[in-house]
């Protein structure tokens, strides 16, 4: 069992509410422990009860920092689509001004951390499909798991005003000691049991794919990434402790991600990074051009060395590393990436990969980064603009957060954000599940819906399909 047994936050307590006062605007008080190893999953698991709809799981490719957030303690969120980013950025500084951190650990991930993300086009006319989720939504949990590099630690935040007594503070420890207290107690859920599976428009997809094949080689175009949708159906609510856990075992050396709304939850197990800043370091990955995994090692190894000379995903990919080159150019006073892609080999695919480093300058913030790079024409195309203009147009899809930045980001302004790819949307007994490819001139509609075909099924395995 996990205890935290001293705890400041009592005695700070009456320092925030003072502060709350004097200010007449809420404080913020942040207490990090170092805590005894615990399952971040059953830590998830156990806010079911209570915070079910305000939770969020995060775990990078490495297990280097695995995050869990249960409760809102407060949201940055918005649906204006100006100056999304600046936002957020600037909603969370002029919140964090004057707050009290007790925290004596110099490591990135641990007290006042958001997790959240943007959607993949604000300006796309939103369905019912994504209406529990907003254009930029950030979380600052009440409690956060961060398991940094293997070691433990427990962040409980509070948001206090100038009318909270010792009481109020009183009731948020008990409440962190109850759920610290049940993480041992293991919840029987039922597996999902999939009952049908509907491809959305596929044909229609083909077709477009094959419209937009032809304005390549005449427009301004010279890459757009197509998405569609499968529709599932089951017999029971699907458990997201579930998926999460499957998603974890069956593809650990992706990000693995949930994000819940009001009931809903956003799910899955990305291969790919947007990027992630540690101080002045910063890393980004461009990951496009795709084939299919061999049954043998030889087999397999063939595909890869087919993979590595294909002149289409060699185009496809290319497109990525400048764009991602250029964007951080801007920011950064050194970029270091290879001259030739490597393969990076999931589970039921296989990449062209290129990772790229560098030394960003004293004004590039995480979210500017994120801003700079979203889309990357590994999820948009090339021009970024342009591309995004013609997916608003052609693809009958709400892609809500597919493809899409999200992530975390710590109150010292270190984070890491992925392209949320190779993902679903839980909604009760149905999930859509989201998966696009790289259309070039050189594409053919039948071998890109047979790639996206691919993309679908970490997902479609981790909730129960073939
Ligand atoms: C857009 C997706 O994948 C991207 C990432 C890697 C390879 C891709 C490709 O080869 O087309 C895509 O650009 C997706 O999985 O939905
Ligand atoms: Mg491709």
């Amino acid at each position: 069992m996990v205890t935290i047994q001293e705890t400041e936050i009592i005695e700070k307590g009456r320092l925030a509410k003072n502060r709350a006062e004097e200010l007449g605007r809420p404080i913020l008080i942040s207490e990090v422990h170092q805590i005894q190893n615990m399952n971040p999953l059953s830590f998830f698991n156990i806010g079911k009860e209570l915070y079910q709809g305000e939770r969020f799981f995060w775990k990078d490719p490495n297990d280097e920092i695995i995050l869990v957030g249960i409760g809102i303690s407060k949201q940055l969120q918005t649906n204006d689509v100006s100056d999304r980013f600046a936002y957020v950025e600037q909603e969370w500084k002029t919140f964090l001004k004057d707050s009290i951190v007790i925290n004596p650990f110099s490591i990135e991930g641990v007290g006042p951390v958001i997790f959240g993300g943007f959607s993949f086009d604000p300006m796309k006319p939103k369905t019912q499909l994504w209406s529990k989720y907003m254009d930029s939504m950030f979380y600052l949990p009440k409690f956060l798991l961060s398991i940094i590099k293997g070691q433990a630690y427990f962040t409980t935040n509070i948001v206090c005003s100038q009318y909270d007594d010792d009481f109020f503070f009183q009731k948020m420890l008990d409440e962190r000691n109850e759920l610290l207290r049940s993480v041992q107690s293991s919840n029987s859920l039922l597996p999902p049991i999939l009952l049908e599976t509907k491809e959305i428009m596929s044909e229609e997809w083909k077709k477009s794919v094959e419209k937009v094949v032809k304005e390549l080689s005449t427009g301004p175009l010279k890459k757009v990434v197509l998405a569609r949708e499968l529709r599932l159906k089951f017999e029971n609510k699907v458990e997201p402790e579930i998926v999460l856990e499957r998603l974890n075992r069956q593809q650990h050396e992706s990000f693995i991600f949930a994000f819940e709304s009001e009931g809903d939850c956003f799910i899955g197990a990305s291969p790919e990074r947007l990027v992630k800043k540690n101080e002045n370091e910063i890393f980004s990955t461009c990951l496009a051009g795709s084939i299919s995994r061999g049954e043998t090692e030889e087999a397999d190894r063939i595909l890869g060395e087919q993979l590595l000379n294909d002149q289409k995903n060699l185009i496809e990919h290319q497109f990525v590393v400048d764009m991602i080159k250029e964007a951080l150019e801007e920011s950064c006073e050194e970029i270091i990436l290879p001259d030739r892609p490597s393969l990076l080999k999931n589970r039921d695919i296989q990449h062209l990969y290129t990772p790229v480093i560098g030394k960003c300058t004293k004004e590039a913030s995480l979210l500017l980064l994120v801003e700079r790079l979203h889309p990357t024409p590994a999820l948009g195309g090339l021009p970024k603009k342009e591309a995004v203009e013609k997916i608003r147009k052609v693809e009958n899809l709400d892609r809500g957060f597919y493809a899409a930045p999200l992530g975390w980001m710590d109150y010292k302004g270190n984070g890491e954000f992925a392209v949320c790819i190779r993902s679903g949307l839980i909604q009760g007994k149905e999930a859509s599940l989201f998966a696009g490819c790289g259309v070039v001139a050189d594409s053919d509609s039948e071998s890109e819906y047979l790639e996206t075909g691919l993309k679908f099924r970490p997902m479609l395995r981790a909730l129960g399909g073939n």
